[in-house]
């Protein structure tokens, strides 16, 4: 199965999602400047893959430095987190594994042997820090792995079953979290029907949910967001899979755009939805949807695009929000490689992490 961010002999490849599904052509990250832009564009993406590019890219930015003393490297490492930070600033996943590789870098700084020579110290702790990222990679495939199951226990065989946006392998480390089940019940031959919104402006359903479930073989079928209604009302829907890029204390997940309106048609045809959130995506500093900051961005992804000519007068207006927030009451139960959580949130999602 392909996976979107790969490290080889140190250097940091990613697959280029701009140009899925017309080619397959991976792109090596040097710098933080190359890193920041491939998360912006969208070149990497997918909460738990730009949580594996950020980490893996922060070592990279920092591999070849050649710092006098740990202050110098620690505070080069620390501009270059802050940099790649800024990305973009929906998906926590970003900051969370940004965080969690400076943190490793202080750990590393006091396992080091002091008595050592500064220089092999360094060597150490870029070693270490290769190792974190490499760590962050590893966990987010097993978490798939096991939403998969958990996920896969929620269905049954021969549903219908509609997606949004891409929260596939090309999302994650591999595997993908709301599509792990249906490439789960693929081995096991659960027989599923998917049938994948394109999701526009940006295609992450037509260029990459379809693109990746067709070549795996899986039965998938694509149709235009404002079809989400008429598929379920045919009764064609059994149910609803989704991602989340950050999911509040109350339960409120951001998720790609149009989320929040097939999560209302749901629950107004009796379809169940699941999220999917690794517990790398749930923010319990983050009360409630209403604080989760939403990314806009260029009105061009609405205008032009994906248009070989203008589908809309030159120079309209445009609001072009990446994300919106699918109340807690919409969410009939969000799906961590941890179990599966559900309602009242506010208590669940506490006990899920904290164990109290
Ligand atoms: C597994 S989380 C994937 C999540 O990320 C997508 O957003 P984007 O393509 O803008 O990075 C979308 O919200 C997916 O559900």
């Amino acid at each position: 199965m392909i996976t979107p961010v790969k490290m080889e002999d140190s250097r940091l490849w990613i697959l280029d999602q701009s140009l899925l599904p017309g080619q397959e052509h991976y792109i090596e990250l040097r710098t933080k400047e190359e890193i920041w832009a491939a998360i912006k564009k969208l070149q990497v993406r997918g909460a738990p893959a730009i949580g594996v590019a950020a980490a893996y890219g922060l070592y990279r930015a920092v591999r070849d430095l050649e710092s006098a003393n740990f202050q110098d490297f620690a505070r080069d490492f620390h501009w270059a987190k802050e940099y790649i930070a800024t990305a973009r600033p929906t998906a926590v996943n970003l900051f969370w594994a940004l965080e969690r590789m400076e943190e490793r870098l202080y750990q590393l700084r006091e396992q080091a042997d002091a008595e050592t020579p500064w220089e092999e110290q360094r060597a150490f702790i870029k070693e270490g820090l290769f190792q974190e990222a490499d760590a962050i990679r590893r966990e987010d495939e097993q978490s798939c792995l096991a939403m998969g199951e958990h996920g896969l226990s929620l269905l049954k065989k021969g549903m219908g079953i509609l997606t949004h946006c891409n929260a596939g392998t090309l999302a994650t480390a591999k595997y993908g979290t709301c599509l792990a089940p249906i490439y789960l019940g693929q081995e096991r031959g659960y027989q599923f029907r998917v049938y994948a919104d394109e999701t526009r402006p940006l295609l992450q359903g037509a260029r990459l949910t379809a693109w990746e479930l067709s070549r795996e073989g899986v039965d998938v079928t694509l149709i235009c967001d404002n079809m989400a209604s008429t598929v379920m009302k045919q009764g064609l829907i059994d149910a609803v899979v989704v991602g989340c890029d950050r999911m509040a204390a109350n339960g409120d997940g951001a998720n790609k755009i149009g989320t929040s309106g097939v999560a209302i048609l749901a629950k107004e045809y009796g379809i169940p939805f699941y999220m999917f959130a690794p517990t790398s995506t749930i923010d319990l500093d983050t009360a409630s949807g209403e604080e989760i900051v939403i990314e806009e961005r260029d009105g061009d992804e609405i205008r032009s695009l994906w248009y070989k000519r203008p589908m809309a007068p030159e120079g309209i207006k445009t609001y072009n929000p990446a994300f919106d927030v699918t109340d807690h009451e919409y969410i009939t139960a969000v799906v961590t490689e941890k179990g599966i959580v559900r309602p009242p949130y506010q208590d669940s999602l506490r006990e899920l992490i904290h164990g109290i």
